[in-house]
């Protein structure tokens, strides 16, 4: 992929992700150990941690490092606002601190980092310049900078999306999946990590950052590079493909753990009618699109309530990836979707449905066409 038009983008992208999703696991446990307990709930509930604004201040430094900050438009889930209130003078003091800290490992990433510690006013500056909104002209960097955060606060699944928009189509996709182990058979989607026991697998084989650039054909995943180790281990990065499995009966489908992000009970009902027997893997934020681009599962459908508009940042990595690892993303109508249009997924119909092959993605839009009036969706 070095001869890539993005090559260049794609190798600090790879980077910044991986030195995020070390933050985010050193974030996690703190968390989890009870070190620090800042959580913030946002305006629509949702919760906000340290994780979130450190990521984005960090991959924003990078970039503007990078790519010049001039013309450079970022596009990321967290504003300034909530840490900038009064009340928010600890948690900006940590996120300052672990930015400084994640900043200060960049040359393990074979990366430049400042040469000296970022203050307050730096930081803020960093994650506000991420208020872009995008459009179909010109390149648009996107972020989630932890994606699932629900999952993050429960010592589950998350993920870092990184994804590059030029004139309106998505040409670099990154995922960091900090929790996802390397060999399929010991994730084990069905219940969330026990916090106490957490983390109790052999953490050197949990978490890969998963990378493709469009038109290439191919996606790649690393291990999770070990802050102390850095770039001096080998190169363990290896190509993935997405599953061979085309019949239903066979295949797996997967979904958000959260009732209120999809309509369980309408994908389960399309799920009998297209003839699939395993159980839904419920899995928190966009490490679905990696399950799908590495061959552990086959589906993966969200159906969002009537009038939630989708956000780019939660799809852009993830559908590259899997459209480059061999599978198919469209939107319930079969169309693709559109990251032209601003921040939101505009003219999305219905839901997104992302497979391994063409054979079960079309059973499945016929699926829906089949339901979707009896549905009261
Ligand atoms: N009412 C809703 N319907 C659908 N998706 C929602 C939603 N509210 C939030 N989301 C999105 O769903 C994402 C989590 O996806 P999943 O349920 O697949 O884990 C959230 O990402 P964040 O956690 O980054 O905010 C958020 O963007
Ligand atoms: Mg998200």
């Amino acid at each position: 992929m070095e001869n890539n038009k993005y090559a260049k983008e794609l190798d600090v992208g790879v980077k910044v992700v991986q030195m995020a999703s070390s933050l985010c696991k050193t974030v996690q446990k703190a968390l989890l150990s009870g070190t620090f307990n800042q959580v913030k709930s946002k305006n629509d509930d949702s919760p906000v941690t340290v994780a979130d604004w450190s990521v984005q201040a960090t991959v924003s430094w990078m970039l503007c490092k990078y790519f010049g900050s001039q013309r450079l438009s970022i596009i990321a889930e967290e504003d300034v606002q909530a840490l900038s209130e009064p009340d928010s003078v600890g948690l900006l003091e940590l996120v300052v601190n672990t930015v400084n800290e994640t900043l200060a490992k960049a040359p393990t990433y074979g990366l430049n980092g400042p040469s000296e510690a970022l203050r307050a006013p730096q930081v803020l500056e960093a994650i506000g310049r991420c208020n872009s909104s995008g459009g179909p002209v010109g390149k648009h960097w996107v972020l989630d900078p932890v994606d699932g955060t629900l999952g993050f606060v429960r010592g589950d699944q998350y993920a870092v999306a990184l994804a590059l928009i030029d004139d309106g189509k998505v040409v670099i996709g990154v995922l960091g999946c900090p929790n996802y182990p390397l060999e399929k058979e010991s994730l084990n989607y069905h219940n969330n990590i026990d916090r106490h026991t957490f983390p109790s697998t052999n953490m050197s084989e949990v978490g890969c950052v998963i990378y493709t650039s469009k038109g290439s054909g191919e996606a790649w995943m690393q291990p999770l590079i070990n802050g102390n180790e850095g770039l001096q281990g080998p190169n363990r990065a290896k190509l993935i493909k997405v599953s061979s499995i085309d019949d239903p009966a066979l295949a797996t489908f997967c979904e958000s753990v959260e009732e209120a992000n999809t309509n369980h009970s309408f994908t389960a009902g399309l799920a009998n009618g297209v003839g699939l027997r395993n159980k839904p893997l419920r899995v928190h934020s966009m490490v679905k699109y990696a399950a799908i681009a590495r061959g552990d599962a086959e589906i993966y459908m969200k159906f969002a309530r009537g009038g939630y508009k989708e956000k780019i940042w939660d799809h852009a990595a993830g559908v590259l990836i899997v459209q480059e690892a061999g599978g198919v993303v469209t939107d319930a109508g079969g169309r693709p979707l559109n990251f032209s249009r601003g921040i939101f997924l505009e003219g999305l119909d219905r839901g997104i449905i992302a497979c391994s092959g063409v054979k079960i993605h079309e059973k499945i839009i016929g699926a829906v066409y089949a339901s979707w009036d009896s549905s009261n969706l």
